[in-house]
């Protein structure tokens, strides 16, 4: 169960939300999630592409496979991990705990993301559970929620998206987005090249940030909300343009460095 107390100690590096919402205006978050991809290699190559990317008004993450993540300290992009253990430590052969990201200098961590409900059967419950196992860790958590095709089709979206969302509220409390991040990924746009139309995205942002707002305003009009779901370089402006659209979490294309940066620099203005 997630440690209220502990958050009220915030440290101030934790307190980003406050420094992300500059003269009124939230600063977009691009978070390039490498799934299951990526090598050594991939990691070099995104340093040296980043080493010298001149960008002032966006933040920038890597999330790469956990093996990689030391191939990426202290790069020019912050890091994340894809997901995290629900336990704090102890016999639980495989699994990675929150403090060992911190210790790692993860700054995010993705919680939710459709793949792992899907192949790890990942529940709304354990997914609010790892959320603030995320956050008692002082690591950001990338909330994901996102719909299938048919319970768009079924014009149950809304009820869909707020069940997940609310699980998350109720088990760690409305106060605790101020320390998070939210992806709205659709799960019918994910690696399909069939992305949101800009209209179908801001209308789900408008209405997660509206949702949150029921019960505090102030901490849902900081909270950032990225959008997934093929994004490119090519769709990227258009889509960060629209006014409760914070940025992206990239799959595909933050695998290769020029393009990830080129979405970066879209949401750079
Ligand atoms: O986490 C990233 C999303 O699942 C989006 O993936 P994609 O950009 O390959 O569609």
């Amino acid at each position: 169960m997630y440690n209220v107390v502990r958050l009220v100690n915030i440290s101030p590096a934790f307190r980003w939300a406050k420094d992300a919402k500059v003269n009124n205006k939230r600063r977009p978050l691009v978070a390039g999630n490498w799934k299951m991809n990526g090598s050594a290699g991939l990691a070099e190559s995104m340093r040296s592409t980043f080493a010298t990317a001149q960008l002032n008004k966006v933040d920038v993450a890597v999330c790469p496979p956990f093996v990689f993540l030391h191939a990426l300290a202290d790069a020019n992009v912050a890091l994340g991990a894809q997901t995290l253990s629900e336990y704090e430590n102890g016999a639980h052969t495989g699994e990675i705990s929150a403090q060992m990201l911190k210790a790692l200098d993860c700054q995010y961590v993705i919680v939710g993301h459709s793949e792992r409900r899907a192949d790890q059967h990942e529940s709304n419950g354990l997914v609010a559970d790892k959320v603030a196992m995320a956050l008692a860790a002082e690591v950001t958590p990338i909330f994901c929620v996102g719909e299938p095709e048919d319970i768009r089709d079924s014009g149950n979206l809304y009820e869909y998206l707020a069940a997940q969302i609310d699980a998350v509220v109720s088990h760690v409390g409305i106060d605790a987005f101020e320390h998070m991040v939210v992806a709205y990924e659709p799960i019918w746009a994910i690696g399909t090249g069939k992305t949101a139309s800009p209209e179908q995205a801001q209308d789900v942002h408008r209405f997660i940030r509206e949702h949150l707002a029921k019960n505090n305003p102030a901490v849902a009009q900081g909270l950032r909300i990225l959008y997934g779901g093929s994004v490119k370089s090519s769709n990227a402006a258009e889509l960060f343009g629209q006014p409760d659209v914070d940025g992206g979490l990239i799959g595909g294309a933050s695998l290769d460095p020029e393009e990830f940066l080129r979405i970066c620099q879209a949401a750079d203005s």
